[in-house]
């Protein structure tokens, strides 16, 4: 790419090239930046978005160019907002991270262990000494609090945050049902009310630092995934799935949601593969694995095949998932670090 920005240029590889040229956007209004569709759009094409002029159009690449020269320009820089939709490799590049891996956990469809896979998850990330938080952005159905057993209600945190609630392991957890009078009070919310708790769960959280934070996102390619997607600075998309679902379109679904909006899928999570007797005797219950076809459908590893037991629905009901152990989770966090680490 030269040096001088001009007009064509798309708004992502302005940003990329010249991390100078984020505040000059926002100061003149544009917030391309911080918008998924940042990363195809042009800078023509996002100033006609936002009904720019000509001339404003003149003014903002002349003043792009100012700021790559270190010369003044027309308008106050001003700072993109934390976390909305920064395109995923400039949030990956952000300096001094505190939270290193933002990893949102996906099923085009309810029930299939999402969120028990995203908490199994996070207890083993957390065995290997890991930092881990947990954001539960299933914000009307929220389940995490209750499989970790989390009492009480957030804090004020010394930094004016909120103070997530912590597990007896010390994972760090925020979920809704932890502000509800009674765990069963219906969370009778819209689209809008439910992406802003999701922001804010993100934002005014003091998570410290941490390794990584799951994000259990809640089923389907509503308004919840779709606001963690685009307002979130995420790393990457973990996709889980059960043997019967494949030969359903809700996981393409899915799948076709998260390359849609630019996002990443850095795995993929079979549940349900299969159940084991003690004797070591194998049943498909739900049918063969297809594992395989879903990393040919999303070009992302297979991080692993969980097998159904009953005894982790009754310690999930119970509140206490940290107590349970089982090989295939202690591989699926093994698998799970690694490609994280290749990728970056
Ligand atoms: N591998 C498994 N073995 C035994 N029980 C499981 C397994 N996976 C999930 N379950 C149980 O199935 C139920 C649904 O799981 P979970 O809540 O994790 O699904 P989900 O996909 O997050 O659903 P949703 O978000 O739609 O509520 C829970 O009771 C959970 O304990």
């Amino acid at each position: 790419m030269a040096d001088t920005i001009t007009a064509d240029m798309v708004i992502h590889d302005v940003v990329t090239k010249f991390p100078a040229t984020v505040k000059v956007f926002h100061g003149h209004g544009l917030p391309c930046t911080a918008c998924a569709v940042g990363a195809r759009e042009s800078v023509a094409g996002g100033a006609r978005t936002h009904r720019f002029t000509p001339e404003k159009l003149d003014l903002l690449v002349q003043d792009l160019n100012a700021a790559v020269n270190g010369e003044p320009i027309s308008v106050a820089p001003k700072k993109a907002p934390v976390g909305r939709g920064v395109p995923l490799t400039m949030a990956s590049s952000e300096p001094n991270r505190k939270i290193k891996n933002v990893i949102a956990i996906m099923s085009g469809k309810g029930g299939v262990g999402k969120s028990l896979v995203t908490g199994l998850l996070a207890v083993s990330l957390r065995r290997q000494g890991l930092q881990v938080g947990i954001l539960d952005g299933d914000i009307t159905g929220p389940s995490i609090a209750r499989m970790f057993g989390t009492k009480g209600q957030p804090s004020k945190s010394a930094n004016d945050g909120i103070e997530p609630l912590r597990s007896k392991g010390g994972i760090k957890v925020m979920s809704m049902n932890m502000f509800l009078e009674q765990e069963s009070d219906p969370v009778v919310w819209r689209g809008p009310m439910v992406s802003s708790a999701i922001k804010q769960f993100y934002n005014d959280v003091d998570w410290g630092n941490l390794d990584y934070l799951l994000v259990d996102l809640p089923p389907g390619t509503s308004d919840a995934p779709m606001t963690v997607m685009q307002s979130l600075p995420l790393d990457g998309v973990v996709i889980v799935s059960s043997p019967q679902m494949l030969a359903t379109m809700i996981v393409m679904k899915c799948i076709n949601m998260v390359q849609q909006l630019k996002g990443e899928i850095v795995g993929v999570v079979e549940n349900m593969s299969y159940f084991q007797t003690p004797s070591g005797e194998r049943y498909e219950i739900f049918g063969p694995s297809n594992g395989t076809d879903l990393v040919g459908m999303t070009g992302a590893p297979l991080l692993g095949t969980m097998p159904i037991d009953p005894a982790l629905a009754a310690l999930c009901d119970a509140g206490r998932v940290e107590e349970y152990y089982a090989e295939p989770y202690e591989v699926l966090a093994q698998n799970f670090v690694s490609t994280l680490k290749i990728k970056r």
